[in-house]
Parts: structure tokens; C-alpha cells; sequence
């Protein structure tokens, strides 16, 4: 689905993605992963088309994804930060409704009625139930973050981006999130790219992860592959214990002191 080939960016004088090759097939759930400052951000950005490199190429079903108009790409891929949607006065309905915009004709308006019914599928699936009216900025962290990925539903995209989703949220709403999006991809066949800081929860819902070190590719692979204590260590200097999830089978880190036992 999506072909990197060689991609370079620098910002001034530093370059921070130096000769990235990936490939990303439809349905993958991939996580970026790697120290701050590593240029996951700037990959994903690039792969949004919000970036262009300066050398290599970026093509989403074998077109160069530079050749895309901007309403032609955001039927194809969403992306959702960190901090998905401001505390605005917009109330939550007209919020999801803002996700059509890609469907949207000149005036605003949309050919036939599907919308309404995806919406209120989209409400239900997410649990919005009783905030349909409500303006964004009176709800929590954790239902604005809700209210954006249904937001991003609502653009029905076969790619999703998502850079460091669950920054923000409890660890109950981490995990509400990242299986609503699990459960979402499944369903849909989606596929999803994720910036990803917590490593247990990248190993518990990516099926792949690559490894960014400095701008550069150090390990691509399944979760059993890359959370080992050892590109750990090469990636964030710091020492880890990996165990095997007892339910899932994916393995989990536990971080060590600096003082030992
Ligand atoms: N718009 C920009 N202008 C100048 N430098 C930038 C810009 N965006 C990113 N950088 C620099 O590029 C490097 C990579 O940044 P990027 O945000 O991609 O890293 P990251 O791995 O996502 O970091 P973090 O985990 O801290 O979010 C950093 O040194 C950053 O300062």
C-alpha cells in the first residue's frame, strides 16, 4: 500500500531521516518506536504528505503520494495527534459531522444520505451516547480523544496515522483507545501506522514495529523480535527485563534501576 524508497529530511542544516526503505501492506498495524527527537514525528508526516523529502519517494498504491490532491488524499488517510482536537465550543455531533469533509461538495453538502447512519454508528461504537450536544471543551481529555478518532472514522480512511495517540490519556482510557482503534482495524481491514512511547502497549497492539535510531532504521520485525532487552538498551540506553504476556504471548518490559536489586 504504501512503498518508502530512500527517503531523506533534514530541517536546515540537520538531517533527520537518512535513507528510510519501508514497505506498509494494506491491513499492517505498524509502530514507529525510538528515542525522542528520532524523527518518528517527521516520518509520519511524511508519510501524511504534510512533509515532502528531500530525496526518495513516498507512493500509496503505486502513486506518488506528492501527485494526490489534498481532498483526494484525505479520502484515502486520516491522522490523529496526540491532542486530537482542541477544547473548542463545537458541540460533539457537528464535530464527527466535520469528518465528511472529504465527501463534501462545494456547498458543504453531501451526495445521498449514508452519513447520518454512519454517524450514529460511530456514536454508539465509540460510547458517545449523551454527548452528542455537548461542546468540546466541557468534556475530559480522554472524550476529546474519543471524539477524534470518531471524527477520523467519520472520514472512513483505508490509512490511518496515528502519532503518540494515548500521550495524554489514564491508563484505562490508553487501553480503551488503543482497542477501539484495534477493533476498528479489524473490522475495516484498515490499515494503521502509530507513532508509539509506551512500548508495552506498541507490543500488546502492533503487529510490527520499526526501530528509529538518530534518523536511521535499526530493526523491523514482529513485537517478539524488537522489544528485547537488547535494542531496547541500543535504542533508549536503558536496561529492561522482557517477559511474555501471559495472555496475549507478546513480550512486556520491565524496567530495571540504575541502583540493582
Ligand atoms: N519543523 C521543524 N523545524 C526544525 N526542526 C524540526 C522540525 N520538526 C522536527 N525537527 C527536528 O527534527 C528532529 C526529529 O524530530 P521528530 O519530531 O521527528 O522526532 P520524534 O522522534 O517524533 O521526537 P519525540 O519523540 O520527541 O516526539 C528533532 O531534532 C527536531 O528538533
Amino acid at each position: 500500500m504504501i512503498e518508502v524508497q530512500g527517503v531523506e529530511k533534514s530541517y536546515g542544516r540537520q538531517t533527520v531521516l537518512k535513507g528510510i526503505d519501508w514497505q506498509v501492506q494494506r491491513g499492517d498495524f505498524w509502530g514507529i518506536i525510538g528515542p525522542n527527537g528520532s524523527g518518528k514525528t517527521t516520518l509520519l508526516n511524511v508519510l501524511s504528505g504534510v512533509e515532502s523529502p528531500e530525496a526518495g519517494e513516498v507512493t500509496l498504491d503505486g502513486r506518488p503520494l506528492a501527485t494526490y490532491g489534498r481532498k483526494a488524499l484525505s479520502r484515502r488517510l486520516a491522522v490523529l495527534q496526540q491532542d486530537g482536537l482542541p477544547p473548542m465550543a463545537f458541540p460533539v455531533r457537528q464535530v464527527l459531522e466535520m469528518g465528511r469533509f472529504p465527501f463534501q461538495n462545494w456547498r458543504g453538502k453531501e451526495e445521498g444520505n449514508g452519513a447520518e447512519a454512519l454517524l450514529n454508528e460511530i456514536v454508539s461504537r465509540l460510547d458517545l451516547q449523551g454527548l452528542e450536544n455537548k461542546p468540546l471543551h466541557v468534556l475530559s481529555g480522554g472524550q476529546r480523544q474519543r471524539v477524534a478518532l470518531g471524527k477520523v472514522m467519520a472520514q472512513q480512511p483505508e490509512l490511518v496515522l496515528l502519532d503518540e495517540p494515548t500521550t495524554y490519556l489514564d491508563i484505562r482510557y490508553q487501553m480503551q483507545f488503543m482497542e477501539l482503534v484495534s477493533s476498528w482495524q479489524r473490522a475495516e481491514h484498515l490499515t494503521v501506522v502509530a507513532v508509539m512511547h509506551d512500548l508495552n502497549l506498541a507490543a500488546l497492539y502492533c503487529d510490527k514495529l520499526l526501530a528509529l535510531r538518530d534518523g536511521r532504521i535499526v530493526a523491523m520485525g514482529t513485537p517478539n523480535e524488537i522489544i528485547t532487552p537488547e535494542i531496547v538498551k541500543s535504542l533508549f540506553e536503558v536496561d529492561a527485563y522482557s517477559v511474555m504476556h501471559p495472555d496475549r504471548g507478546v513480550p512486556q518490559l520491565l524496567l530495571r534501576s540504575e541502583q540493582g536489586t
